[in-house]
């Protein structure tokens, strides 16, 4: 399922109108006929309902659905909060009807008291034709409802008051127990503050025709098994871990063995046939008491159980059988970090994770990704993006999706910005955004387990493409299925016990 801009709405709305030559008034029909109907299957007995109808095509939605309550014997008012001349001429004509059924279409003032009175309230008043911050009358007619409604909340299509690109709030917005939204969802269903405000989804087709969707896809995507399931089919009885890949995972670092343990045996759970560890020198015994199935190897190391910027001996003999690589679970910081991180970028051209500190010794200055020969895969939580971009968290968090796009886009890279709803941007300006999230999985060690399982995805030759939404969609499955009593006490190893479910339920 697609995730659309307002501006590739209106692009698919378009060409369904001039090149199908299906006409405007259809979609609107389609659209407004199906939210009634989602209030409809909601509340089999008829309700009072009041409809804030904009000007807009979202007020003719809004006229729609009046109609079709009415006629299913509901008491509708429509209160009309704009001007009869401002409307277009397909909201005009679904006003027309409802005048021409008797359906009571009243001016706010003088309907304000209504809202507090209702079983449900209708919110028509703004959708993706939203311009900046909200002008009176329609801010307050938001206010109210917010403040007097006691029944329930539809929002066609967003809640009106947020920008449908940004998901920020232009001063005021409807809060909404269910948003009903047409032919795709938008990036205000998944960006907060607006995610806040929707209450539940439910995308509806309106009729634009697969064909128009085909020659101009929108550019970001729903995080859904058709983007990878052809890549988890049954391990063959043929196989042997060689098969399988072989992932190095770089970090580990006195006081951090947990880390890049729970990244072994995450990538091992996800299916790789052989993982290595590379610590500092000194560390491997106390992670050999940690772990059994992964393999470990002692780095030169420099200040006591931190690496020193130096290659093992055997570095070239040993760096090709890795199919990739993941480097920064408990990494730490130490004197040559930067041209021995650079220089293992340089040197393997096999996919690449990036996360945690790995990420900060990049930190302002990123070019030496553009000169990568393999994919890389930058795994940032917002305070890392920050950090990398030498932005504030704020402004991360304010634009996740358009920060996500430019790294990716400027350097090359996959970008996964970790947090509720997780968005993925590829290098090619694809993107993909996961609709869900697990509360469990705020919790320390998380990170790193979404880094092996990566590591692993792609070490087994699953492409980055495919193998960063599994990731994450399965890292999140996994976090969803470890809550056996309470999320509040899931560890991150309870994920990693539960990767192998999630991979059976998919299955
Ligand atoms: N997706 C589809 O194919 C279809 C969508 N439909 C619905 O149409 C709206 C978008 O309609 P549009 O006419 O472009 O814009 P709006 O109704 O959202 O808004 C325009 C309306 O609002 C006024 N306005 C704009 N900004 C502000 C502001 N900051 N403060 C106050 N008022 C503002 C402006 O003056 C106009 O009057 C989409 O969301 C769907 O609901 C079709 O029905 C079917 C096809
Ligand atoms: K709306």
């Amino acid at each position: 399922m697609y995730l659309c801009t307002a501006q590739e709405m209106r692009d698919l709305d378009r060409r369904t109108i001039d090149r199908m030559g299906l006409p405007g008034m259809v979609l609107m029909e389609n659209a407004g006929r199906e939210a009634a109907r989602a209030l409809l299957e909601r509340f089999p007995e008829a309700k009072k309902v009041a409809i804030l109808a904009g000007s807009g095509n979202n007020g003719g939605d809004g006229f729609v659905i009046a109609r079709h309550l009415a006629a299913a014997g509901w008491d509708v008012t429509v209160c009309l909060v704009g001007q009869v001349e401002k409307m277009s001429p397909e909201t005009r004509t679904f006003y027309g009807v409802c005048r021409q059924m008797g359906i009571p279409v009243e001016g706010w003032n003088g309907s304000e008291e209504m809202i507090g009175k209702v079983d449900v309230v209708v919110d028509a008043l703004l959708g993706t034709g939203v311009r900046g911050e909200l002008r009176e009358p329609v801010r307050s007619s938001i206010r109210r409802v917010n403040r007097t409604c006691r029944g329930f909340v539809l929002a066609v299509d967003i809640p009106s008051g947020v920008d449908t690109d940004t998901g920020a709030v232009l001063g005021e917005a409807i809060r909404a127990d269910l948003t009903v939204t047409f032919a795709a969802a938008k990036w205000c269903h998944y960006l907060r503050p607006a995610a806040e405000y929707r209450g539940e989804l439910k995308v509806v087709d309106i009729g634009i025709p697969p064909a128009v969707v085909a020659q101009n896809p929108p550019r970001a995507r729903l995080n859904q098994p058709s983007l990878w399931e052809n890549h988890l089919s049954p391990r063959s009885p043929w196989s042997h871990k060689g098969t399988h890949g072989h992932l190095l995972v770089l970090g580990g670092s006195r006081g951090m063995l947990g880390a890049v343990a729970l990244s072994g045996m995450a990538s091992l759970r996800s299916g790789v046939g052989m993982t290595t560890l590379g610590v500092p020198r000194g560390q491997e015994g106390p992670l050999a008491a940690k772990v059994t199935e992964p393999l470990i190897w002692g780095w030169p190391d420099g200040r006591e159980g931190f690496f020193s910027g130096k290659f093992p001996t055997d570095w070239q003999e040993r760096a090709s059988r890795f199919s990739a690589l993941a480097i920064g679970p408990g990494l730490g910081r130490f004197t040559g970090e930067k041209p021995w991180l650079e220089q293992l970028l340089r040197e393997v051209s096999v996919p690449v994770v990036l996360d945690a500190d790995a990420l900060n010794i990049l930190s302002g200055d990123l070019s030496i990704l553009e000169q990568r020969q393999g994919p890389t895969v930058l795994t940032p939580h917002p305070g890392e993006m920050a950090r990398l971009l030498g932005i504030s968290v704020d402004e991360v968090e304010s634009s996740r999706h358009r920060v996500a796009v430019d790294l990716s886009g400027r350097f090359g890279v996959t970008t996964v910005l970790k947090g509720t709803f997780t968005v993925i941007a590829f290098p090619d300006g694809g993107q993909v955004i996961h609709p869900e999230s697990s509360p469990a999985l705020a919790k320390a060690g998380s990170g790193d387990v979404l880094t092996g399982i990566l590591g692993g995805l792609l070490a087994r030759g699953i492409p980055v493409k495919s193998a960063v939404p599994l990731g994450v969609y399965l890292h999140n499955s996994a976090g969803r299925l470890a809550v056996t009593d309470s999320a509040h006490s899931v560890l991150a190893s309870d994920v990693i016990r539960h990767l192998g479910s999630a991979i059976h339920q998919i299955r």
